[in-house]
Formats: C-alpha cells, sequence, structure tokens
C-alpha cells in the first residue's frame, strides 16, 4: 500500500537467448544443442523502488539476465527446457527473499539433427518449423505450474473435410461441402498435474518425449489413418477430438487449450459467362491467411484448470 493505493508490480528480463550445447561423442548419439528464448519475471517486494528512489530490494533485470547464463552453464546433463525454466524459478524464489514467485517462459528454436546418407550427424542440425514452449510458475512454498505448448504447427489435408447444416439466415453465403480443404496452425498448451517442486518426476527428459508424443497425437488424430484419412464434419469437430485423444492417452495432462485458425482455401472461379477461364473442379485454390476462422477451445478433466 502506497499513497492509499495498490501496486501489484513484476519485473524481470525478456528475450534472453541463451544456447547450450551438451558434447557426446559421436558413438553416445553425438552433441546436443538447445537454443532458447527465456523470459524471465519475477513479483518480488520493492515497493519503495516504485514510490521512491530506494533500489535496495531490487534484483536487476541485468543480474536475472546473467543468472540464466550461469544456470546454463550449471547444467552440466542435457535438461529440457521444463526443467531448466524450473531451476531458474526456484533460484529467484529461494535465494531472494523479497521475490515471492517466479514466471519463466521459454521458447525453443527447433534445431533437428541432419542426416547425411541416412545416417544422423554427429554434431549437424538444421532448424524445424514448429516451436515448443513452456510457462512456468514457481512459488516461494514450492508450489508449482507447469505448461508446454506448440506453436507454429501448419497441417492441411487435400480431402475428407466438410461443412454442413450450419446457421443458414440472410447472412449466409457459404454453400453446403463435404468436399474442401482444411488448414490450420495449430497452437496447443497443455497443463502438467504437478504442483509443487517435490511432485516433480525425477526421469530426465520426460517433458521433451511428451512434447514428441503429444505432436504425434495432435497430427495422427487431425489426419486419420495414412491410406483413407478420417473425415471432419468441422474445424471444432476436429480440434475437440485432437484434444480428447491427448487427454485420453496422457494421464499426465490436465488439461490442453487448443487454437486452429480456419485457414481458408478459396475456390478459384474466372472469367465470364462468354469467357470462362477457369472454373472451379475441387483442383484450383486461392489460399488466404486473412480472415480466417478463429476456433478454440480448452478440454479439461474435472477439477483441473489450464
Ligand atoms: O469448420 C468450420 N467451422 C466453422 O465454424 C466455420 N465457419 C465457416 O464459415 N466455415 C467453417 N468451417
Amino acid at each position: 500500500m502506497a499513497d492509499n493505493l495498490e501496486l501489484q508490480g513484476r519485473h524481470g528480463k525478456s528475450r534472453v537467448r541463451v544456447a547450450r550445447v551438451w558434447r557426446r561423442p559421436a558413438a553416445a548419439g553425438g552433441d546436443v544443442i538447445a537454443e532458447w528464448n527465456v523470459a524471465v519475471s519475477v513479483v518480488s517486494d520493492c515497493l519503495p523502488s516504485y514510490t521512491s528512489s530506494d533500489n535496495s530490494a531490487i534484483v536487476a533485470t541485468d543480474s536475472i539476465k546473467n543468472t540464466v547464463y550461469v544456470k546454463a552453464k550449471e547444467c552440466t546433463e542435457v535438461v529440457s527446457m521444463e526443467e531448466f525454466a524450473v531451476i531458474l524459478g526456484r533460484h529467484f524464489t529461494s535465494l531472494y527473499p523479497q521475490v515471492s514467485e517466479a514466471t519463466v517462459t521459454i521458447v525453443e528454436r527447433p534445431w533437428e539433427r541432419v542426416a547425411v546418407d541416412g545416417k544422423p550427424h554427429s554434431h549437424g542440425f538444421k532448424v524445424g518449423v514448429e516451436k515448443h514452449s513452456t510457462e512456468v510458475i514457481v512459488k516461494k512454498s514450492g508450489s508449482l505450474l507447469i505448461k508446454s505448448g506448440i506453436q507454429g504447427y501448419s497441417l492441411l489435408k487435400t480431402t475428407q473435410s466438410g461443412f454442413e447444416g450450419f446457421v443458414r439466415d440472410r447472412y449466409t453465403l457459404l454453400p453446403d461441402t463435404r468436399e474442401r480443404i482444411v488448414a490450420t496452425e495449430v497452437t496447443a498448451w497443455w497443463r502438467y498435474p504437478f504442483e509443487h517442486v517435490s511432485q516433480l518426476p525425477s526421469k530426465p527428459f520426460c517433458f521433451t518425449q511428451r512434447y514428441q508424443d503429444v505432436k504425434k497425437v495432435l497430427s495422427d488424430t487431425f489426419f486419420g489413418p495414412a491410406d483413407v484419412g478420417v473425415y471432419s464434419p468441422s474445424v471444432q469437430n476436429t480440434l475437440y477430438l485432437m484434444g480428447k485423444e491427448v487427454l485420453t492417452r496422457f494421464p499426465d495432462i490436465s488439461s490442453i487449450q487448443l487454437r486452429m485458425p480456419n485457414l481458408h482455401f478459396l475456390p478459384v472461379n474466372l472469367g465470364s459467362k462468354e469467357n470462362p477461364l477457369v472454373k472451379f473442379a475441387d483442383d484450383v485454390f486461392l489460399p488466404t491467411d486473412e480472415p480466417h476462422g478463429t476456433i478454440e477451445a480448452t478440454l479439461s478433466r474435472p477439477m483441473s484448470k489450464l
């Protein structure tokens, strides 16, 4: 309380870029690299720095940035992003009495090991497309919230998609269809059920593995079997089935939030009655991303929240 006003502040450093290499012989799988874009934000009791010129309680954002590099150096064994975020969160909340909470957000640059002549390369990587992220909140008490996510996961089917039976009134122009392209760029966030640092799994890499698992379940459900696919009556239904499958398969995920824009591929019809230049026959489309439909939902088990 200051000047009869409530103040809720937080500070930290964003866009801290760090790359960590773990050296391993080729026989042990080769070098491992992680490139992370880290944001740390702490809730800290430093009211006088806002209300007067007393900075004595401030952990400088420059020191917060430096800590990211120190902790990366200290991780002599390969760690997942989620584990690294927990390490940072625990550090800030345990070292500084005035810091009650730390939020650590990390987005990974998706370096993927290349293969040369079919053999995984010991130290060569190329960048992939979709991105893995995490957001971890650690409180001084040890209470914890861990979310992981995927962004920019672009998926498309050339058929086995339709949309019909929707509201038809004077504003409706869209015809019913059982044949269209469906394309989206999935953003997903899922929450793990660990609510205290003491509940964290000791098995290394489980978060990284789970990310790969979730990614596969999302795409397998979107596409259906390789030869025949699966019919999608709407993006809404496909989104629901994707989220449901993740919760069914992984008891250690308590909720999932999915955002799936409907990126329209418009039928191309060009010309006039006299000169029908291009007549659409499910073959030539105008790909668009603006405007796009926005379809999103959160699925949770009863009693859990995202
Ligand atoms: O799968 C869809 N869901 C919608 O809500 C919608 N709305 C629309 O115009 N096309 C579609 N497609």
